[in-house]
């Protein structure tokens, strides 16, 4: 049965005169993986932070499981969003169990139940505990580092996650490799709420359940990848499908 989890009402948001979210409406449901694709600028970050409270609308209404975001406590709130961004910010310092136990700790969970669940979710964004729980990040590659970031946004099992771009400094190998397992770390994860924004057309389309499409702070299209490649809804999103197509071209025209 779906559950809508994520609502936004006519939410608008404004930065001084600048009007960058006219008029947004949509749902997500509970469980479900929804990639947000858009342009740069079209206000993709701006709605993620509105969902985790960072930012505040200017007008309109957020309810997240029912309840209207203005009635949360923002700090509780937050600790059951998980946050994973393109700069992770992992403290150097720190080992990198020591970075995952952050909010564990924050939360003061005993001693052995943190070991536990660093070595869980070691195992699940596949780096070996022995081998990696005692490293710092800068001896980590930029790959093996955003998967601590996925991890540590995991640590509390938050019932929602969101991904600004998480992947986009990466190279297109550990790229990809990290879209398979974000994809089967949702898989496994009943009931998890996964937000993943990103401005690479074909990660949106692979990953998301439903690819909710943005252009200048509305949404021009919000379906199934399918739906989007058959049934283009608008001339921006045909536009967008197209620039794959070039692609494909380019590389042929190279094999020429
Ligand atoms: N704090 C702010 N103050 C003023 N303008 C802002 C602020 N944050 C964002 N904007 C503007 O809002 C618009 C949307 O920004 P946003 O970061 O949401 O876009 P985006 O779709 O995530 O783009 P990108 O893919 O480039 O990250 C941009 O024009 C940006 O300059």
């Amino acid at each position: 049965m779906t559950k809508p989890i994520i609502q936004f009402k006519h939410v608008q948001k404004t930065f001084g005169s600048n009007i960058i979210i006219p008029d947004l409406s949509f749902t997500v449901n509970k469980g479900e993986f929804v990639t947000i694709l858009g342009s740069s600028g079209s206000g993709k970050t701006t709605t993620l932070k509105m969902i985790n409270g960072l930012l505040q609308p200017s007008a309109g209404e957020i309810l997240i499981d029912g309840q209207k975001i203005n009635d949360l406590d923002l700090v509780k709130l937050r600790r059951h969003m998980g946050y994973v961004v393109q700069q992770i910010g992992l403290f150097p310092h720190m080992t990198i169990s020591q970075n995952i136990a952050v909010v564990p700790k924050m939360l003061q969970w005993p001693q052995n139940k943190i070991e536990e669940r660093v070595n869980e979710l070691l195992k699940l964004v596949q780096l070996a505990p022995q081998e990696y729980a005692n490293r710092y990040p800068q001896q980590l590659s930029g790959g093996q580092q955003q998967r601590i970031g996925v991890a540590r946004a995991l640590a509390t099992n938050p019932p929602y996650v969101l991904f600004d771009e998480p992947f986009g400094a990466l190279d297109a190998l550990t790229r990809s490799e990290l879209q398979r397992e974000i994809k089967r770390i949702h898989e496994s994860l009943p009931d998890k709420t996964f937000l993943f924004v990103t401005h690479d057309i074909n990660e949106a389309l692979f990953l998301g359940q439903r690819v909710m499409v943005m252009h200048q702070g509305k949404v021009a299209q919000f379906a199934r990848p399918q739906e989007i490649v058959h049934h283009p809804a608008t001339a921006f999103v045909k536009e967008l499908l197209g620039t794959v197509q070039q692609n494909k071209n380019l590389w042929r025209e190279q094999d020429d």
